[in-house]
């Protein structure tokens, strides 16, 4: 009998294609995980997962009794919740190194569009209110280049940003990690900060670790005063390493210049959200390593890491290498 496999929220078509001439495979949208009575009937003989974001927790797990992998599309895995998956003994993976290079051009690409308020520029344009030859300086960004970037987060993808900014924009770099970096400090003359010196000396703040217990709130109100007036800050980690709400009162009252945001507390972000209604704020919806180049390749990483856990070899990416000890 073919094993089965649920698919959820994204798996580009190709590879979707390439699991079903193997195994039994359903696939799955948006649906409410907790509820959906097909859903949870096809996860009771599901002996695999492929997707992205399924929220997975003790609960989840007590539907899946033959769930042996579950590999997340993406390089994130704050939607798993790793201690029940281990007692579960089901294995986890996910999608490193393939999306680095995307998801540095994306962060770099809103940090640019908040420092010259293109998205602004833009509307400026289509609205049909470019009427006079140049524009005044009501409508003057700032420099990217030889300025201070300070990046939370110096791993894949935040040397891949501070590459972008020192080769391309001769940029001064300074990082906060768990550990210091050599190598970037070479390649990039980046210079290590704790977190308090990195947020008062640099122009732009990006914020690029994971979503953990340690980094969920890491920048609130204090943090946010600590910037400069002039500071604009990126997020392209998680929304939630944010405290979303003092993030929009440091908008508010001028603590910092301006945000580029890829992601949110909630998302999709609700139409009420205040971030919404600011010029001084970019939004993209969390499409970080979104191309039709790198999804498809996040997605076959995916399906050969699925597939090493189901035949019974050790996949390439486990977030949690514990569980094929004890296997
Ligand atoms: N917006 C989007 O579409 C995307 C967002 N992402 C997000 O980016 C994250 C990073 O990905 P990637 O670069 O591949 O991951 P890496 O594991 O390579 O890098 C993470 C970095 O964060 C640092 N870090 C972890 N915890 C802390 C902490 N408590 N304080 C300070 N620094 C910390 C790590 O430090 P150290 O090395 O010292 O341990 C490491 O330098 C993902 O987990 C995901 O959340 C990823 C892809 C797309
Ligand atoms: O947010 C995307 C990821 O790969 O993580």
């Amino acid at each position: 009998m073919k094993k089965k496999i649920l698919a959820y929220n994204r798996v580009e078509k190709p590879v979707l294609k390439r699991l079903q001439d193997q195994y039994d495979v359903q696939f799955f949208k948006n649906v409410d995980t907790k509820n959906d009575s097909e859903f949870l009937n096809f996860l009771h003989e599901a002996d695999g997962i492929i997707g992205l974001e399924l929220p997975v927790d003790r609960e989840l797990l007590e539907h899946a009794p033959n769930l042996k992998i579950i590999s997340n599309v993406s390089v994130g895995y704050s939607n798993l919740d790793l201690n029940a998956l281990k007692e579960k003994n089901v294995m986890a993976t996910n999608t490193p190194g393939v999306l680095t290079d995307t998801v540095a051009d994306t962060a770099f690409g809103i940090l640019i569009a908040a420092a010259r308020r293109i998205p602004e520029l833009d509307n400026y344009v289509k609205n049909g209110n470019w009427t006079s030859e140049a524009v005044g300086p009501e409508l003057f960004g700032t420099n990217v280049h030889h300025k201070t970037l300070g990046i939370i987060g110096m791993g894949r993808i935040g040397s891949a940003i501070a590459q972008r900014a020192h080769f391309g924009f001769d940029m001064e770099i300074r990082y906060h990690s768990r550990s210091s970096k050599p190598d970037a400090e070479e390649r990039f003359g980046a210079k290590y900060c704790e977190l308090d010196e990195l947020l008062e000396t640099s122009d732009f703040v990006c914020m690029i670790t994971p979503l953990t217990e340690q980094t969920e709130g890491m920048l609130g109100k204090k943090e946010f005063q600590r910037m400069k007036k002039s500071a604009i800050f990126v997020n392209s980690s998680r929304g939630k390493t944010v405290v979303e709400e003092d993030l929009i009162e440091a908008l508010e009252q001028g603590e910092i210049a301006a945000a580029a945001l890829d992601v949110f507390e909630q998302e999709p972000i609700n139409a009420d959200n205040p971030l919404l209604k600011m010029k001084n704020v970019v939004t993209t919806p969390h499409v970080g390593s979104s191309t039709v180049e790198t999804e498809l390749k996040m997605s076959e990483l995916a399906a050969d890491n699925l597939e090493a856990g189901l035949n019974g070899e050790k996949p390439a990416n486990l977030v949690d290498e514990s569980v094929w000890k004890d296997k």
